[in-house]
């Protein structure tokens, strides 16, 4: 849904900036890179020891480049497959990370399992999601559903979670709460977007299948 609506706003909002990094000569490979590179050092130096503020201001600030780089390379005309493959790889290496790091942090001084465990159900289910479209497409067929939660949701209902959570350190009673409340909700979304694109591609191979048959 996200990636819908909000993709178009963000696309006019970052363009001038796009813009600006390939006149300095940067390259959305680059961009790619350095976003995936700071969004895991923010993820895994700050949440696993509980700074959620912190890690969410530097993972955000890191994680828009992945909106940053393939606006460049439209703008310059070098979108190709290798930047697709990268972009989309390197995505994973970032989700891993930001949910990793919590799993870290209640395995750790937040002294929860079931949270942990919650957390470390958000990394993979989050993982499965985006891995059934891309076996899906490998295969020929478009699984064509988005789905409840897609990766943007994963990422807006946990890192505005984790902000305002990262508040209680500057003594606002009450909001850490949100944080396990996120990944609950992103545990069930992400549960129902993987079986909502298993069923969609179970569809579209039976349809692929009779097609076959008939012609
Ligand atoms: C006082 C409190 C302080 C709090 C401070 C900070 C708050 C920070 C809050 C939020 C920040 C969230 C930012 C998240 C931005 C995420 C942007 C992003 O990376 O989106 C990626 C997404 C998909 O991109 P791709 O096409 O490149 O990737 C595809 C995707 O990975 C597929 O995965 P799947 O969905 O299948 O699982 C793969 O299948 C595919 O291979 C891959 O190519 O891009 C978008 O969706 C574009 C839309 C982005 C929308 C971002 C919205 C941010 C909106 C609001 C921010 C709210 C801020 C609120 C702040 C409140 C603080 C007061
Ligand atoms: N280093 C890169 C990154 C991306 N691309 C191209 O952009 C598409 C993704 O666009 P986003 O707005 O979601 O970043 C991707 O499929 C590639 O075509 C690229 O070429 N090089
Ligand atoms: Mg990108
Ligand atoms: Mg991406």
């Amino acid at each position: 849904m996200l990636n819908k609506y909000a993709r178009a706003f963000f696309t006019r909002v970052l363009t001038p900036f796009a813009a600006l990094l390939l006149r300095w000569g940067v390259s959305p490979d680059a961009v790619t890179l350095i976003g995936t590179a700071g969004s895991v050092a923010g993820a895994l130096v700050f949440f696993p020891r509980g700074e959620f503020f912190w890690g969410t201001v530097t993972v955000t600030l890191f994680i828009f480049s992945d909106l940053v780089d393939g606006n460049m390379a439209r703008q310059a005309g070098t979108s190709n497959k290798w930047g697709a493959f990268l972009d989309s790889t390197l995505d994973r290496v970032a989700d891993a990370a930001i949910f990793g790091g919590l799993a870290l942090w209640y395995s750790g001084s937040g002294n929860n399992n079931l949270l942990c465990a919650v957390a470390v159900f958000c990394l993979a289910s989050g993982q499965v999601v985006s891995y059934t479209k891309a076996r899906a497409e490998s295969l020929g067929l478009p699984c064509d559903v988005s789905g409840l939660v897609e990766r943007a949701e994963r990422l807006v209902i946990s890192l505005v979670a984790a902000g305002f959570a990262g508040l209680h350190k500057f003594g606002v009673p009450y909001i850490e709460w949100l944080l396990p409340i996120a990944l609950w909700l992103v545990a069930a979304g992400s549960l129902v977007t993987v079986l909502q694109r298993m069923l969609t591609v179970r569809r579209e191979a039976f349809e692929a299948a009779a097609a076959d048959r008939e012609g």
